[in-house]
């Protein structure tokens, strides 16, 4: 007679509702003062005000003459010659101008300049064609950041052009929110290291590196627990390991019906299961626990399985983690450029290729969407959101989908 169990003991739950659960036990981690200068892809745990006026002096806008706008179109003695960074204590008299170069500090006494283009030097003297008004191209102080303006706020995903606003401002330090450390276990008495030889039937692990490499895309610290057998002490010892070292355990495989899949039962035993079952392809038997506060996902071992329900699942959490304001995907729509076949059974989140045309996105699939079919996530930078039904849906259809990949333009 066969132990294997007939009917799994964990409730169906929703996409949405699975979700909720997540986020309900994902608060950000920590902050930690870091370089800022090198702080690409973090998040802000604070808002930044800036310390100084930008620019902190009256500067040239243009290459040309400062005089004072004062003395009309009368010709002007050039006493001097200013460069960014020169020496700025030449100071204007009337009817004196001098040469100025873009971004030198402005002389005392001049209130104006005017660009090259629009002057004449002969013998030492300027002739300008268009009378000024005091200012004219002066970049004048806090024009491009005024002291104690919020330059940056809290949650901001520094990107290159922040790193330059720091910069500018002279704020080498930041403090950003800490990235979470996951640690990833593959387990499965059949898996391999993809280096070694593989026996006949066995499967090269590609779960853990594909999700150690999600991990760091999503701004996490990917640490790697190996491939535990089907052994319930084995697995629970990796376990633990993991725990101790890692604010996320992500484990691949032993999620499912099968009498060697192990991983509700000891996350059961360790923690809190707080679903086990979600109505959602490919990822059906995907897992959410909590041990000692820390988050735990079980994900199924067929590659694409784990993909994307680490991408659905995981992923926010990971982003919610760092503090990032924004942890989910872009939502979009999509016109079909192929005819997509639901699943009969479960919402699918289909791979698709994005592509924007003619002010619209347009969706091709990827091909045979199995959820051992690794290639189906081949060149995928959506997810098309498919619910459960018997008829296809044609060309030209419009679908909701996850943008999760640069944009493809045509055209
Ligand atoms: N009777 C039922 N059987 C299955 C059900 C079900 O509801 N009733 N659900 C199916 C669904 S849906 C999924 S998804 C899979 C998930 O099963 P497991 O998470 O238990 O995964 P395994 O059985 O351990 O492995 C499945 C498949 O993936 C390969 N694998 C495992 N680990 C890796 C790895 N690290 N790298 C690459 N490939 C891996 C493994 O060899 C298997 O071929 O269960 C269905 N069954
Ligand atoms: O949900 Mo499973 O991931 O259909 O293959």
């Amino acid at each position: 007679m066969s132990n294997m169990l007939r009917e799994s003991p964990y409730p169906m739950v929703s996409i949405a509702d699975a979700t909720a659960m997540i986020m309900a036990h994902t608060q950000p981690l920590g902050s930690e003062e870091i370089d800022a200068l090198t702080a690409l892809g973090r998040v802000l745990a604070t808002d930044i005000a800036a310390p100084e006026d930008i620019p902190d002096v009256p500067k040239a806008a243009m290459d040309g003459y400062a005089l004072r706008a004062g003395d009309g179109l009368a010709p002007r003695r050039v006493v001097g010659e200013l460069t960014a960074g020169g020496d700025t204590t030449v100071a204007l008299g009337p009817g004196e101008a001098t040469r100025i170069m873009t971004g030198a500090p402005m002389p005392p006494g001049a209130d104006a300049m005017i660009p090259v283009e629009l002057t004449e030097e002969r013998d030492g003297m300027l002739f300008i064609k268009r009378e000024l008004k005091p200012g004219d191209y002066v970049h004048v102080v806090g024009q491009d950041v005024a002291r104690g303006q919020i330059a940056l706020t809290a949650g901001t995903i520094l990107g290159a052009a922040d790193i330059g606003i720091l910069a500018t401002l002279g704020l080498t330090r930041i403090s950003v929110y800490r990235r979470p450390r996951v640690a990833v276990l593959a387990t499965g008495d059949e898996v391999v290291e993809p280096g070694e030889t593989r026996p006949g039937g066995a499967v090269r692990d590609s779960n853990r590196y594909a999700l150690m490499a999600a991990v760091r895309e999503a701004g996490g610290e990917p640490i790697s627990l190996g491939i535990a057998r089907d052994d319930i002490a084995v697995q629970r010892q990796a376990i633990l390991r993991g725990l101790e070292q890692a604010d996320v355990l992500i484990t691949s495989g032993g999620v499912s019906m099968g009498t060697r899949d192990l991983i509700k039962p000891l996350l059961a035993e360790l923690g809190t299961v707080h679903f086990g079952r979600i109505a959602f392809k490919p990822g059906k038997p995907t897992t959410f626990a909590t041990v000692n506060g820390k988050l735990v996902f079980g994900l199924p071992g067929f590659p694409v399985s784990s993909l994307v329900s680490f991408e659905v699942f995981v992923r926010p959490a990971l982003r919610a983690l760092q503090g990032d304001a924004r942890p989910f995907r872009p939502h979009v729509e999509v016109t079909l450029d192929s005819p997509i076949t639901p699943a009969p059974d479960r919402p699918e989140y289909q791979r698709i290729i994005v592509t924007y045309r003619a002010g619209r996105l347009f969706a091709t699939s990827t091909g045979g969407q199995g959820s051992s079919r690794i290639l189906s996530l081949r060149g995928a930078n959506g997810l098309l959101l498919v619910p459960a039904g018997e008829t296809v849906y044609p060309v030209g259809s419009v679908l909701p989908a996850l943008l999760t990949g640069p944009l493809l333009s045509e055209g």
